[in-house]
């Protein structure tokens, strides 16, 4: 049987690689709660990683598998897992501690507050994998204008969002967002699975979440979108209607009779 919550939770207030902020009223950034580092914004580099290689992010990133999988690929980056359901993360975490990666660190937070925990700049790109496609409450949306602006605030100029996702109706609202937006994109495939990639590409990309398996085996095809987030200009919401996802996951809420949503 697998660990209860509790032992998780425990385990989270003790793991090295946890860092957490869970009173949301209290996330300022100053207050992560950690055994051993008290880190501070724009200390991610000195106090924890010890080495100046690029921060990657995972926002939404459950158990961790794209947070893991890649520092196992890229031991010259560092890399962040994000989520606000610490026992998801766990998984994460303990996997990371168990195989010496010590490029790999956890955060738990809401992703609202994901600026108050690294200075401007001090990130290079974020993943987006399998979040919620949010298709009624478009500021929840983490590819919304929203959430954008509070990425700008911590990646670098023209800093890297990926976006790897089942979702159509999410798909669909973020290429309309780059487009009304202008952002540059380098990738964009609406099948992943059935598209030439190179053999890097082909093992980043070909890591699977728990989420992604939970839509693979029901025959869903697999989005993937990379682009850049400039840090100059006003951003704009697209105004369109987006015809809605067919299916919903065992988590996600239920349909409201409607077939599109802006
Ligand atoms: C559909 S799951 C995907 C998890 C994982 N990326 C995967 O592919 O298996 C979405 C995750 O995003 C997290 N999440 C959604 N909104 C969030 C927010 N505002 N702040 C923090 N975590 C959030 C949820 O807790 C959940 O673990």
């Amino acid at each position: 049987m697998g660990k209860n919550k509790l032992a998780k939770f425990a385990d989270m207030e003790r793991f090295e690689n946890v860092f957490q902020c869970t009173e949301r009223e209290l996330c300022n950034g100053v207050s992560m709660t950690n055994p051993i580092y008290d880190l501070k914004p724009g200390h991610w580099h000195d106090t924890y990683f010890k080495n100046s290689n690029p921060i990657v992010l995972e926002l939404g990133c459950g158990r961790g598998e794209y947070t893991v999988g890649l520092a196992r690929l890229f031991p010259d980056k560092n890399f962040i897992g994000v989520d606000i359901k610490g026992s998801r993360m766990w998984t994460g975490a303990k996997d990371a501690l168990e195989n010496n990666l010590r490029n790999v660190a956890f955060l738990r937070t809401g992703i609202e507050f994901i600026d108050r925990f690294f200075e401007p700049g001090e990130v290079s790109e974020i993943w987006l994998t399998f979040s919620d496609p949010q298709m009624k409450k478009p500021t929840k949306r983490l590819t919304s204008t929203y959430f954008l602006e509070r990425y700008r605030r911590i990646l670098k100029d023209n800093g890297i969002v990926h976006v790897k996702t089942d979702s159509n109706f999410l798909f669909t609202y973020t290429k309309y967002m780059i487009a009304a937006n202008n952002l540059p994109v380098d990738y964009r495939t609406e099948d992943l699975y059935q598209t030439e990639l190179s053999e890097e590409d082909k093992a980043i990309l070909g890591i699977q979440t728990y989420y992604e398996q939970q839509w693979l085996s029901r025959g869903i095809t697999i989005k993937y979108l990379k682009f850049h987030l400039p840090q100059e200009g006003d951003l704009q919401e697209p105004d369109v209607e987006i015809e809605l996802d067919s299916y919903r996951s065992y988590n996600r809420n239920k349909r409201s009779g409607l077939t599109t949503a802006k």
